[in-house]
């Protein structure tokens, strides 16, 4: 099967509000993510980012101008195609959203048993791998109040992954972390997204980790600025 770009956005606009209140925040916004690739989306806080990559991950309405994702096209899409492109999709976030009273293996399993796809044999033992893959085989059963913040970014990566999603959309996921655990943690997405050739798209301001990326696109209000392919030489 031939591997179509993940996506494309052509002179894609978005605001907030309405009438008066109206607020135009992203401006013409043309970029597009290969297959495989790892892109950073940085700039000033304000200028767009997340909007963004919601609007990216099925997360909000199109309003104007194209955007395809996963071959979806998001302008008009419903609400159902927008659910089916959000389960082809592994999201993380700067804050590991993990619900606090399951352990670190229910976080993961609940996101194979919300899917529906695969029996609870299956459930257990790939939500095992994906902790594994992450190095937390020995943090299975702790609630997320035992895990570190680096280990709990895990957490969500595992999670994130458990589904094979076909696009990794992150959002600032280092930033509650210290320089040395940010780092282990984008290393280990790029490594992972590498194994599995899966593209990411991810929002930060954080410049520790800026040399990961291949790409970095970056955007001042609401429009991109520059987008800078970088030396793939560092792998
Ligand atoms: N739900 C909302 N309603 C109205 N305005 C919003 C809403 N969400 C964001 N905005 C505004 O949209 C603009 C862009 O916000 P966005 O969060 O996309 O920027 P960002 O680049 O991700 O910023 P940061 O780096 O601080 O997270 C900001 O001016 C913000 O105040």
């Amino acid at each position: 099967m031939s591997n179509p770009t993940p996506i494309v956005a052509n002179s894609l606009c978005f605001s907030f509000g309405n009438g008066e209140l109206q607020k135009q925040i992203l401006f013409d916004i043309c970029f597009s993510v290969e297959a495989g690739e790892i892109v950073f989306l940085t700039g000033p806080s304000g200028s767009g980012k997340t909007t963004l990559l919601t609007l990216i991950g099925g997360l909000r309405q199109v309003q104007e101008g194209e955007l395809t994702v996963l071959e979806h096209s998001l302008h008009q899409a419903t609400e159902s195609e927008l659910v089916s492109l959000r389960k082809q999709i592994g999201f993380i976030f700067q804050q590991h959203n993990l619900l606090p009273f399951l352990t670190a293996a229910q976080n993961v399993e609940l996101m194979l048993e919300m899917q529906g796809l695969v029996s609870s044999n299956e459930i257990v033992s790939r939500s095992a791998e994906a902790l594994a893959a992450v190095g937390l085989s020995d943090r299975m059963r702790h609630e997320p109040s035992g895990l570190s913040g680096g280990q709990r970014q895990r957490v969500a990566i595992a999670r994130a992954l458990v589904g094979n999603p076909s696009l990794i959309l992150a959002d600032e996921p280092t930033a509650a972390l210290d320089s040395k655990s940010g780092r282990s943690i984008v290393d280990l997405l790029k490594k992972l997204a590498r194994e599995r050739g899966v593209p990411i798209l991810m929002v930060t301001h954080d410049s520790r980790v800026l040399d990961i990326a291949e790409r970095i696109i970056e955007m001042e209000d609401g429009r991109i600025k520059d987008s800078s392919a970088l030396s793939k030489a560092s792998e």
